[in-house]
């Protein structure tokens, strides 16, 4: 049973009337997608990422992302320019640790990236375990590890680093390191579309921007919005090419009231 307050139907009005901005430092192959679904969610996405510019934009973005998928030196100073701003603001920042397992380079920035204190990390199983200190068996950036693999991993990881930690997969957990909740949804579409776990993250931004003082709760309302519209549009689709319309259009059609009726979120 849905037991969290602000529910996310709640937070998804409040999005809707107040158009957050959300800085997205994501990467390339998920920029174009994330945009468009903050955009049919409501909230308003700015891919902001130079050096010279990302804490400056920081200062008045509601939320800060942070997504290492295709990382290169000169990214860094930027996302780290962007993430102590947010910290100075009292903004939230999400971390997103694509692959952070598969190179010394990857393992390097995000060991920096987790210093700096992600509000919020989300990431799949295989990441979050990795993260964890723990085994996994992730190929690439895809995940290789069921999301019940990784709870005792998200678990530890809120409680040392004080933040909301969130794994996706077939089923979601959401943990602030003393609550926690699962989300059931989606469809097994969402995996063979590129970055829809980037745009996710992007999306968890977004809701943060709405309350700040309260990231379970907002990334609980992302994940519960992506799991019913990934449900509804799957309904309509016929496999990964035809799938991202209705994605699209079930993230702006759908009212908060359907979501709190149709999200199936328990509090574990
Ligand atoms: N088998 C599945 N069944 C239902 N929903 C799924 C399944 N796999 C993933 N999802 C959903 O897809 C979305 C993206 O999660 P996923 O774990 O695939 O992210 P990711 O691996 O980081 O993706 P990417 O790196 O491609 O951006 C989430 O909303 C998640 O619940
Ligand atoms: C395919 C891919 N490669 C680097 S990032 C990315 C998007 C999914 O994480
Ligand atoms: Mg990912």
């Amino acid at each position: 049973m849905n037991t969290i307050t602000p529910t996310p139907g709640q937070l998804l009005d409040m999005m809707r009337t107040t158009n957050p901005l959300v800085q997205c430092i994501t990467n390339y192959v998920a920029m174009n997608i994330a945009a468009n679904v903050l955009l049919a969610a409501g909230a308003s996405p700015a891919m902001v990422r130079a050096e010279e510019e990302a804490g400056e934009f920081a200062g008045y973005a509601g939320a800060v992302t942070i997504n290492i998928g295709t990382l290169s030196t000169h990214w860094i100073a930027g996302m780290k320019k962007a993430a102590n701003a947010a910290n100075a603001g009292g903004k939230p920042w999400v971390l997103d640790p694509v692959a952070h397992y598969a190179t010394a380079f990857r393992r390097q920035v995000t060991s920096e990236l987790m210093a700096l204190k992600p509000t919020i990390i989300r990431g799949n199983a295989s990441e979050i375990m990795a993260l964890g200190g723990g085994q996994s068996r992730g190929h690439g950036v895809d995940s290789g590890d069921p999301t019940s693999a990784a709870e005792n991993s998200a678990l530890a990881l809120a409680q040392q680093q004080g933040c909301v930690v969130a794994v996706t997969g077939e089923e979601d957990f959401v943990t602030d390191g003393r609550r926690s909740a699962r989300i059931q949804g989606g469809s097994s579409i969402m995996p063979k579309v590129t970055a829809l776990g980037c745009s996710l993250t992007c999306l968890v931004g977004a809701f943060a921007a709405i309350r700040p003082a309260e990231p379970f709760e907002a990334t609980i309302a992302a994940l519960a919005l992506f799991a019913v519209a990934g449900e509804e549009a799957a309904a309509v689709a016929s496999g990964p090419g035809s799938f991202s319309a209705p994605f699209l259009d079930k993230l702006a059609d759908l009212r908060g009231a359907v979501i709190d009726a149709k999200a199936r979120i328990t509090t574990a």
